[in-house]
């Protein structure tokens, strides 16, 4: 097999986005605060709207720093934002939920989520999917390429120049192919397997309407932005 080796280039636009990545992240971190102690529903439902404010704003800020994405339409960029911003949450939050911690923190924080009011049927495809992302041991810069291929995808709503997106795109998977590669020699199909679960995080994020409107309370309260983001009232 021949030698796998990134250019120049590829390695620059890969710290580009792996210091973007790691430069915006959730200022207070969720886990730690449900690991705590068991919030009702209501204060729940105010903690996801308040870390899904913060990551919209870090999101923004991390998309501005994809090579390329400022010179896209004006429209579209927003276009992108509006449509991955969902799939960003849900991919961030498997990132969080799979993260190494001390002993028996995760089945404490699964629990502490089971509770949160999140309606049940939920549940499965929300925690089949963060083990099936905790399976793949990912580094942090495929975390953050992976992050900035789901923002460039080509297909959202409303995205006028189709060809510009997929071209950023493209040059991302090309990095992160070779990164699979370079990091999981072992695994002939990582980098499609990695690939394979934005397909199950766009099935995923297809309920979050639902799931937060039958939160289990009453009254559900949501910013403006988060009605924009969130598809809601
Ligand atoms: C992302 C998302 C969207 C919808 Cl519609 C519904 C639910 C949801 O996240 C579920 C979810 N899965 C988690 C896994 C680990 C974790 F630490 C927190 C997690 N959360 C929620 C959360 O704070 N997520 C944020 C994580 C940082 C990035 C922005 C989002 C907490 C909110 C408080 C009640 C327990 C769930």
């Amino acid at each position: 097999r021949e030698k796998v080796e990134m250019t120049k280039e590829q390695r620059a636009l890969m710290k580009a986005i792996v210091d973007a990545y790691n430069r915006h992240q959730i200022p207070q971190d969720v886990a730690k605060k449900l690991l705590q102690e068991q919030y009702s529903a209501e204060e729940n439902f105010l903690l996801l709207t308040e870390m899904a404010t913060s990551q919209v704003q870090v999101l923004v800020e991390f998309t501005k720093n994809i090579p390329g994405f400022l010179s896209l339409d004006r429209e579209d960029q927003i276009a992108l934002l509006k449509g991955s911003t969902v799939e960003a949450m849900f991919l961030r939050s498997a990132q969080v939920f799979s993260r190494k911690m001390p002993n028996g923190h995760t089945v404490v924080l699964e629990e502490r989520i089971r509770k949160s009011g999140i309606p049940d049927e939920f549940m499965t495809p929300m925690f089949n999917f963060y083990k099936s992302i905790g399976e793949l041991h990912m580094v942090q810069e495929e975390q953050a390429i992976l992050t900035a291929i789901t923002i460039l995808m080509p297909d959202r709503p409303y995205v006028k120049d189709h060809q510009a997106v997929e071209r950023l795109q493209e040059t991302m998977l090309n990095v992160l192919r070779k990164l699979c590669v370079l990091q999981h020699p072992q695994e002939q199909q990582y980098f499609a397997r990695l690939l394979g679960r934005l397909t199950e995080l766009r099935t995923l994020s297809h309920y979050h309407a639902e799931m937060l409107t039958s939160w289990k309370m009453n009254d559900h309260k949501f910013t403006p932005l988060l009605c924009e983001i969130w598809d809601v009232q």
